[in-house]
C-alpha cells in the first residue's frame, strides 16, 4: 500500500484544528497535509508535529482572499507582487515545519478573460517561486482542480499541467495528481498515473470518493486496484512519495479508515 498523510483541513472536523495532529497520529498516520498554516505560529505547528511523530509533507501557498472566492493569484496579472510576499511567506513557514513541497493553487480566470491570456503571467509566477523554492530544496506543485468543484480554475487537466511544468523549466517543479479530480475531469485514471508517475514529474497525490469527495470506498473509484498501480509504478520508477487523504469524511473519521486496513 502507497504511504498516506492525513490532509487535516477536511479529516476529524470532531475536533478543533490543533488537536487533529494527536487524532491522526492515534490512527497510525505518520504524515500530514493541510491547507493553509498561516493563521498559527509555525513553533506550535512544528511542536504538535514533534509531539505526535508526524511528517508535514505537504501545504498550499496563501490563496489570496479565499474568504472572497479567491482560489490562488498565480495566474492574475497585477498580483505578482502579493504572489511573490506569499511564496516567501510559504518558504518560512516551510523551512520550520521541514515541509519538502507547496500546493500553488493557480486561481481563477476572472471574468471576460481568456485562459491563453493568464499563461505567461502563471508560468513566470511558477518560475519565480521554484527558483526561490529551490534555494532551500522545496519542490513547488500544480494541481489540475476540476471547475464543478472550483469553477473557472484556471488548471483542470493533467496533460495541461504536464505542458506547464515544460515551460516552467524547473527540476523542483512537478504536479500534484488529485485522483479525484482526474476522474471528475478525464477518468481513465489508472492509465494516467501509468503515463505521469514514471516521468518524475509528479510530487503528490491526492485521494477521495467520487463524486461526493467521501472516504475512497465510497464511490465510482476503485481505489485498491489504484493502490496497487500507484505501487507497482512506484517500485518500478522509485518514487517515494505520499498519497493525501483529501476527503470529508462520511461520518466520524477514525470509523471511515476501514479502507486503509487492507
Ligand atoms: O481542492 C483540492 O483538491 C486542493 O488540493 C486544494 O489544495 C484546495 O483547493
Ligand atoms: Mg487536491
Amino acid at each position: 500500500m502507497p504511504r498516506f498523510a492525513a490532509n487535516l483541513s477536511m479529516l476529524y472536523p470532531e475536533h478543533a484544528f490543533l488537536d487533529r495532529f494527536a487524532a491522526a497520529a492515534r490512527d497510525g498516520f505518520k504524515a500530514v497535509e493541510y491547507l493553509f498554516p498561516y493563521e498559527h505560529d509555525a513553533k506550535e505547528l512544528a511542536a504538535r508535529l514533534r509531539d505526535n511523530g508526524l511528517e508535514q509533507v505537504l501545504f498550499n501557498g496563501p490563496p489570496g482572499d479565499w474568504a472572497g472566492g479567491e482560489r490562488g493569484i498565480a495566474c492574475l496579472p497585477g498580483r505578482e507582487d502579493e504572489f511573490r510576499a506569499g511564496i516567501e511567506q510559504a518558504l518560512r513557514y516551510a523551512d520550520v515545519l521541514r515541509c519538502p513541497r507547496i500546493h500553488v493553487m493557480a486561481g481563477l480566470v476572472p471574468e471576460g478573460r481568456d485562459r491563453a491570456d493568464l499563461r505567461p503571467t502563471y508560468v513566470a509566477n511558477l518560475r519565480w517561486a521554484a527558483k526561490v523554492a529551490a534555494s532551500l530544496g522545496v519542490n513547488v506543485l500544480i494541481e489540475p482542480i476540476n471547475t464543478r468543484d472550483i469553477p473557472r480554475f484556471f488548471l483542470n487537466r493533467q496533460d495541461h499541467a504536464h505542458e506547464l511544468l515544460g515551460e516552467i523549466a524547473a527540476l523542483n517543479a512537478q504536479v500534484q495528481m488529485d485522483l479525484y479530480h482526474c476522474q471528475v475531469v478525464e477518468g481513465d485514471v489508472a492509465m494516467k498515473i501509468r503515463q505521469y508517475l514514471p516521468t518524475g514529474h509528479v510530487g503528490h497525490f491526492q485521494i477521495a470518493g467520487v463524486p461526493q469527495r467521501h472516504e475512497p470506498d465510497v464511490g465510482e473509484v476503485n481505489y485498491p486496484y489504484l493502490f496497487d498501480v500507484i505501487d507497482e509504478v512506484s517500485a518500478q520508477c522509485g518514487w517515494e512519495g505520499w498519497v493525501g487523504c483529501e476527503y470529508r469524511p462520511a461520518g466520524a473519521t477514525s470509523e471511515g479508515l476501514r479502507w486503509m486496513k487492507r
